[in-house]
C-alpha cells in the first residue's frame, strides 16, 4: 500500500449553530509533517475529529482517492487513517507486545495474542524498533514513562497500518530528551506516510515541522514553511492578541 495525500475542501463543522470549522481547504502531501497550530478554540481538534469520523461535517475529505466524509469511524480507521488523543489509550495491565498484538488484532485470536510469544510478526517487530521499545516489549504498559506511552500509541497505529497519522499534542508533558526522540520518530514515520500534528509547543514545531497551517476561528489563517508562517503579520496579530503565552511563536 502506498501513502496517500490528504485533501480537504470546504470542510465545515457546526455545533448547535456554532461554526467550529468554517470552510477549510487543506492539502497535506505524502511524506509531509504538517503542524496544525492556532489559539485555543481555533478548531484544530474538531478538524481532526471530522477527518476521523468522530463528528459530522460537510465538504470533502479525501485520503488518496477515497472520500472519508460520511463513513463511520471504524471504516475510516480501516482505510489507514489513525489518530492519537492527548491522553494515551492503552491497556495498562498488558505488556507493550500485547498492546501491539491487540492493535494488530484482526485475524489473530485472543489466545495467540495473550500467550508467551516466541516469534514476533514483522510488522510488530518494525513498530517496536521504530518506537524505541524493543527492549521493553515485556514491560507492562502502565509502568512505562509518559513519553514511552505516547510512543506505544504511535506504534499501535503503525501495526494497524495507518498511512495517515493525526497526532494530538504528542509531546505535551514530555522531557526535552523525549521530545527529541519523538521528533526523530516523526521523521521515520513520515518516510512513507502522511503525518499531521496538532501542537502548541513552538520549540518542537521549529525543530520538526516541515510545513505549518495556522487555524483561527475555524478558518485557515496562514500556511507555509515555519519561516513563512512566523513572518506572516496575520499570525503575529492573532497570537499577540489572543495568546500572550504563545507569542514566542511569532518571534523569528
Ligand atoms: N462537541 C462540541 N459541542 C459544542 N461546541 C464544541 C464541541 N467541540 C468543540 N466545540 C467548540 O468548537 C470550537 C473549536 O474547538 P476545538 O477543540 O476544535 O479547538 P482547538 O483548536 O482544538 O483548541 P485547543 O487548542 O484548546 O484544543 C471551540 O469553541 C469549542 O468550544
Amino acid at each position: 500500500m502506498t501513502a496517500g495525500g490528504l485533501s480537504i475542501r470546504g470542510l465545515r463543522v457546526v455545533f448547535d449553530g456554532f461554526v467550529a470549522v468554517d470552510g477549510v481547504d487543506l492539502d497535506v502531501a505524502p511524506g509531509d509533517i504538517r503542524f496544525l497550530i492556532g489559539p485555543n478554540g481555533a478548531g484544530k481538534t474538531t478538524l481532526v475529529d471530522a477527518v476521523t469520523g468522530l463528528v459530522k461535517a460537510s465538504g470533502s475529505v479525501r485520503f488518496g482517492e477515497t472520500e472519508l466524509l460520511g463513513r463511520d469511524v471504524h471504516r475510516i480507521a480501516r482505510l489507514g487513517v489513525g489518530r492519537t488523543f492527548q491522553t494515551a489509550a492503552l491497556f495498562e495491565e498488558l505488556t507493550v507486545l500485547q498492546n501491539l498484538d491487540i492493535a494488530a488484532g484482526a485475524g489473530r485470536g485472543p489466545w495467540t495474542m495473550l500467550r508467551t510469544r516466541r516469534a514476533v510478526p514483522d510488522d510488530v517487530a518494525f513498530a517496536l524498533e521504530a518506537i524505541g521499545l524493543a527492549g521493553r516489549r515485556d514491560t507492562l504498559a502502565g509502568t512505562l514513562a509518559h513519553g514511552q506511552k505516547q510512543w506505544l500509541e504511535i506504534g499501535m497505529l503503525l501495526v494497524q497500518n495507518a498511512r495517515l497519522l493525526l497526532l494530538d499534542e504528542p509531546v505535551a508533558g514530555m522531557s526535552h530528551e523525549e521530545r527529541e526522540a519523538t521528533g526523530e520518530l516523526l521523521g521515520k514515520i513520515a518516510a512513507d506516510r502522511t503525518v499531521v500534528v496538532i501542537e502548541h509547543d513552538m520549540d518542537f514545531l521549529r525543530r520538526f515541522a516541515r510545513t505549518v497551517t495556522v487555524l483561527h476561528a475555524g478558518k485557515v489563517l496562514s500556511e507555509g514553511t515555519v519561516a513563512q508562517v512566523q513572518a506572516d503579520p496575520k499570525v503575529q496579530e492573532v497570537y499577540l492578541g489572543h495568546a500572550a503565552a504563545e507569542s514566542e511563536a511569532v518571534e523569528a
